[in-house]
């Protein structure tokens, strides 16, 4: 069985986080493992705590995991201090991981800070040139990039930048800013739109989180890296199309969707990607 890890903050509400992680990986089809950045107290209206584990105990948990059972594929979400990121870099440098896919989580759904502003500049220096591939949405593509993306050309422009910058694939995410779920990838000097038929749901509770670990668990199973985005996009689809209502703020997705039942009429999706989501749950 192929293998993925999570390193990433836990989310008493089991939307985001490393529980999202664990739920995507899970139904995706490979095993989950974990190294936990810092504990949150939250839920789906807000962020009333953050703790940290140290820089060493953030490393003596990936010890343990690369020394005996080997990830797949690594998803990093949530490392809000700069010494957390440096030992992560460290880390998957020492233990040569591979498959790295890093989602620069910058702040929640709900609108709480979960990075401190030194972190960012240690993500750009050590994390984004050893990634397979980023996924920022766009406020955080405006930051990675110093620019405004205010439409699709600003969009282009940014992941062009943001990838020559720090030699890694970038995939930018309209989900948040823009009218269609549309997402870019920028790899290699070429640029390809994934699109997405926004789901009317006001329950988009950790799709970062879902998307990010989604693509490192279609990795891990050794699809190239556009194949990899494509089935994500038909997992978010999938799991936001499935209407979960919980929670009084912006609920989680459901990762138990039932595809063979009612997912079309549900998601509203093309028949296309009901057939990919439908063959891969044949495979998992
Ligand atoms: N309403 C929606 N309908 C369809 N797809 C969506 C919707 N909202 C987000 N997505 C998709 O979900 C994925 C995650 O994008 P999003 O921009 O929401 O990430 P994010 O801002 O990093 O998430 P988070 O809030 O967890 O930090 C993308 O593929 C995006 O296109
Ligand atoms: C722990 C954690 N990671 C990421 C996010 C972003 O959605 C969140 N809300 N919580």
């Amino acid at each position: 069985m192929r293998t993925a890890l999570t390193i990433a903050g836990s989310d008493s509400s089991g939307g985001a986080g490393i529980q999202a992680d664990i739920k995507t990986m899970i139904t995706n089809g490979v095993y989950a493992m974990s190294a936990i950045t810092a504990l949150t107290a939250q839920n789906t209206t807000g962020v009333t705590g953050i703790m940290e584990v140290t820089p060493d105990f953030l490393g003596e948990q990936m010890d343990n995991v690369f020394t005996d059972i080997r990830p797949d594929a690594v998803k990093i979400g949530m490392v809000s201090s700069a010494a957390l990121i440096e030992k992560i870099a460290e880390k998957l440098k020492e233990y040569q991981a591979e498959n790295i896919v890093v989602d620069p989580v910058m702040v929640a759904t709900s609108g709480a800070k979960l990075i401190q502003e030194d972190a960012i500049e240690a993500l750009k220096i050590h994390l984004l040139p050893i990634a397979t591939v980023l996924t920022p949405n766009i406020p955080e593509a405006e930051i990675l990039s110093g620019m405004k993306i205010e439409n699709e050309e600003a969009m282009i422009e940014a992941a062009k930048k943001i990838s020559e910058n720090y030699h890694c694939a970038v995939l930018c995410k309209g989900g948040h800013q823009l009218n269609d779920a549309n997402d870019l990838l920028y790899s290699e000097g070429e640029f390809r739109w994934f699109y997405g038929k926004r789901i009317d749901n006001p329950n988009t509770h950790g799709t970062g989180c879902t998307l990010s670990s989604a693509i490192a668990s279609n990795l891990a199973k050794g699809y190239a890296l556009e194949t990899s985005v494509e089935r994500a996009k038909d997992y978010i689809s999938g799991a936001l199309g499935a209407m979960l209502n919980l929670g009084a703020g912006s609920g989680p997705m459901n990762h138990g969707f039932d595809l063979k039942s009612d997912f079309i009429e549900k998601c509203g999706n093309s028949q296309q990607t009901c057939e990919n989501v439908l063959q891969r749950d044949k495979e998992v």
